[in-house]
């Protein structure tokens, strides 16, 4: 599949008017169809994002009814510190052809146009209804399964350790948060990832191509033409089976990061059937001990999602321009990881906690 491309660049800092100007621009350039199509026609509005991640929609419509829809993805300056744009788009270009997400139809220097997708988005509540999650969990299934040209290398602690290197070199302007930031220990934090390295790799884990962000905003459903969409690559990479499923659990907590929410035994073990199954429409044979060895994985990798988006917040807190407390964030997720250490662990075979 051919992409488009061109050299224009969207200044996320102008006025609204001459932003849509360029974006217009950017539509006729990279979609094959616009080409011709008068500017006056493509009417611009806002989906999400603001001064960091800006993402649009480009309409084009005749007699006021809306032919066809793009989407344009701006990236916000400083989002390379925790996003790998390279990654990024050699991931979307091989899940969109074949068939994941939103179909990706051009670049421009600092963004993306895909396809608009016809879906209503999920919500936390949603994603732990039984008949959501079982089609979660055999299309995270497939997309395990996909073949994506770039390193099998697990990046889970090779991105750990860059970020850790990363924050350990910041400061902050602001007295209060540059306080409440030495507050946090260095030292503890690496002896907390070494020790949770270990464990998890004596797990063995497999190796799948991992969503890595699958909270209920990334996934949409179209209700009529019962099609799930995941979406958002943008930490998408090879990584521990475990990891990306813990990883979503971890997101049953929502918004408000209610983490008695996280599912029990029972809730997980239905996911796992279903993940298993896949897509396949006979039924698999599913043993016990498959069942359990997942069951041991993902509550070890929980851990390591709370550690990640832990240390991944420290950054947000010096680069992002969300106004948000990440540095509140970190403590809790990292809170988190604490108060589930020792039962997570526990699970484990070959239990071995330095302490
Ligand atoms: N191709 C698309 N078609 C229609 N809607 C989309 C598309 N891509 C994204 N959206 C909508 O925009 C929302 C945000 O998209 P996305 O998660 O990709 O952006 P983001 O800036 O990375 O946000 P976040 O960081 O919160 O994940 C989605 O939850 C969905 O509602």
């Amino acid at each position: 599949m051919e992409v488009s491309r061109c050299k224009i660049h969207v200044d996320l800092t102008k006025d609204t008017e001459t932003m849509n100007s360029a974006v217009r621009q950017v539509c006729k350039a990279v979609v094959k169809e616009w080409a011709n199509v008068d500017e006056h026609v493509m009417q611009v509005s806002h989906i999400t994002g603001g001064i960091t991640n800006l993402l649009l929609k480009v309409a084009v419509s005749s007699n006021g009814i809306s032919l066809e829809s793009v989407t344009v993805r701006i990236f916000g300056p400083n989002t390379e510190t925790v996003i790998d744009r390279q990654r990024e788009l050699l991931a979307i270009h091989h899940l969109s052809t074949s068939g994941f997400g939103a179909e990706l139809i051009g670049l421009f220097e600092n963004g993306m146009v895909q396809s608009f997708i016809v879906a209503r988005t999920l919500t936390p509540s949603d994603i732990s209804t039984p008949k959501i999650a079982a089609r979660i969990a055999r299309e995270l299934r497939n997309f395990h399964e996909a073949d994506i040209p770039m390193s099998k290398e697990p990046q889970l602690w090779v991105d750990i350790s860059k970020f850790m290197s990363e924050a350990s070199t910041i400061s902050f302007e602001d007295p209060k948060k540059q306080e409440t930031f030495l507050s946090i220990s260095f030292l503890e934090l690496l002896e907390e990832i070494g020790e949770l390295k270990r464990a998890c790799d004596s797990l063995d884990a497999p190796i799948v191509f991992a969503h890595n962000d699958l909270l209920a905003g990334n996934v949409m459903f179209n209700y009529e033409t019962d099609k799930m969409y995941l979406i958002d690559f943008e930490y998408s990479c090879y990584n521990y089976r475990g990891y990306d499923i813990a990883n979503h659990f971890n997101e049953y907590a929502g918004f408000e990061c209610d983490y008695s929410l996280y599912p029990s035994k029972d809730v997980q073990y239905f996911f796992f059937r279903h993940y298993l199954n896949g897509l396949s429409s006979k039924k698999v044979e599913i043993t016990e001990a498959e069942l359990s060895k997942l069951y041991i994985e993902t509550s070890c990798y929980a851990l390591a999602s709370h550690i990640y988006w832990a240390v991944w917040a420290i950054l947000q807190a010096k680069f992002s321009s969300i106004d948000f407390d990440y540095l509140d964030y970190f403590f809790l997720r990292f809170g988190e990881y604490k108060r589930k250490k020792q039962e997570f662990l526990s699970l484990m075979p070959s239990h071995q906690i330095n302490e």
